[in-house]
């Protein structure tokens, strides 16, 4: 499903900025997440994780500038000036009685025409649908699919459209630890080839084992640093201030002992 070689491209945040309302929800963000890194993204709840990967996509009426700078390889045809990006949105709550089948979500998702031209799933969609064991649900509403199902289903629609660049707000929410192994095997896959990858994602010893660059959001952006040196600093200080190391039980927490708002 992955291929061997891909052109995964670089973002460059220009003095980014989103308010709502009264709300001050990202403060003039500058960065830049390089091409063919697993960057994640951290921070506390509410410090606006998500709003900043709904602004990357261009999902929100925010200022400043947002470029993908897309490698010409990564291009998907002859005129286009993109690649393409996958995405998975944060697990939400979900309306049960939406009459949408998953064979209907993934002919949408798939198809830029309308869905009754072809009922009938590509090949390919049918083998990755094996894959992550949902074949036979095909026709349950995706509603009535478990979190972690719904989740495969997700990840595995946002890699069927062949991506360079993955955008990902907690994918590993709703899955268990076998489907987290697949799951973060299938990342570290296309990682590896090539992809550029943003995660949002709250269990720290993922982003210790996997990626390479850590972005610490609160509004604004606090702190960018490699992982290896972010995580090295974490433990110092924690080691310092209570004799103990970065371990499980911490993975979990959204604070950073080196930063204080
Ligand atoms: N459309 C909106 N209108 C008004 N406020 C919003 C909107 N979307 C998000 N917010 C607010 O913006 C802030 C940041 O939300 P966001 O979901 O980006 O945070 P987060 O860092 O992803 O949080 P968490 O870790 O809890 O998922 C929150 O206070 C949220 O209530």
């Amino acid at each position: 499903m992955i291929p061997s070689l891909i052109s995964g491209p670089s973002l460059t945040l220009d003095n980014v900025s989103l308010t709502i309302g009264s709300q001050r929800l990202l403060d003039a963000i500058h960065c830049e997440f390089e091409s063919g890194q697993w960057h994640a993204v951290l921070g506390p709840n509410g410090g606006g994780k998500s709003t900043l990967l709904k602004t990357i996509l261009g999902l929100t009426p925010h200022s400043g500038s947002i470029k993908v700078n897309w490698p010409k390889e990564a291009l998907t045809g002859a005129k286009s000036k993109r690649g393409n990006i996958g995405y998975i949105p944060q697990l939400m709550p979900f309306d049960a009685s939406l009459p949408i089948s998953v064979r209907d979500y993934l002919l949408m998702s798939l198809s830029s025409r309308p869905i009754w031209f072809k009922r009938k799933l590509p090949k390919t969609v049918e083998t990755a649908l094996e894959h992550i064991q949902l074949k036979d649900k095909l026709d349950r509403r995706i509603g009535d699919l478990s979190g972690g199902e719904r989740q495969r289903l997700m990840l595995t629609t946002a890699m069927l459209q062949n991506p360079s660049l993955l955008i990902l707000d907690e994918p590993m929410t709703g899955l268990d630890k076998t489907g987290q192994q697949e799951t973060l095997s299938l990342l570290s896959k296309f990682h590896q080839a090539g992809g550029t990858i943003v995660m949002v994602e709250h269990d720290w010893n993922i982003v210790k084992n996997h990626c390479d660059q850590v972005y610490w959001i609160d509004s604004s952006l606090k702190l960018k640093q490699s992982a290896t040196e972010f995580f090295e600093q974490a433990a110092s200080s924690n080691q310092e201030k209570q004799g103990i190391e970065l371990s499980p039980s911490m993975s979990q927490t959204a604070n950073h002992p080196l930063i204080t708002s």
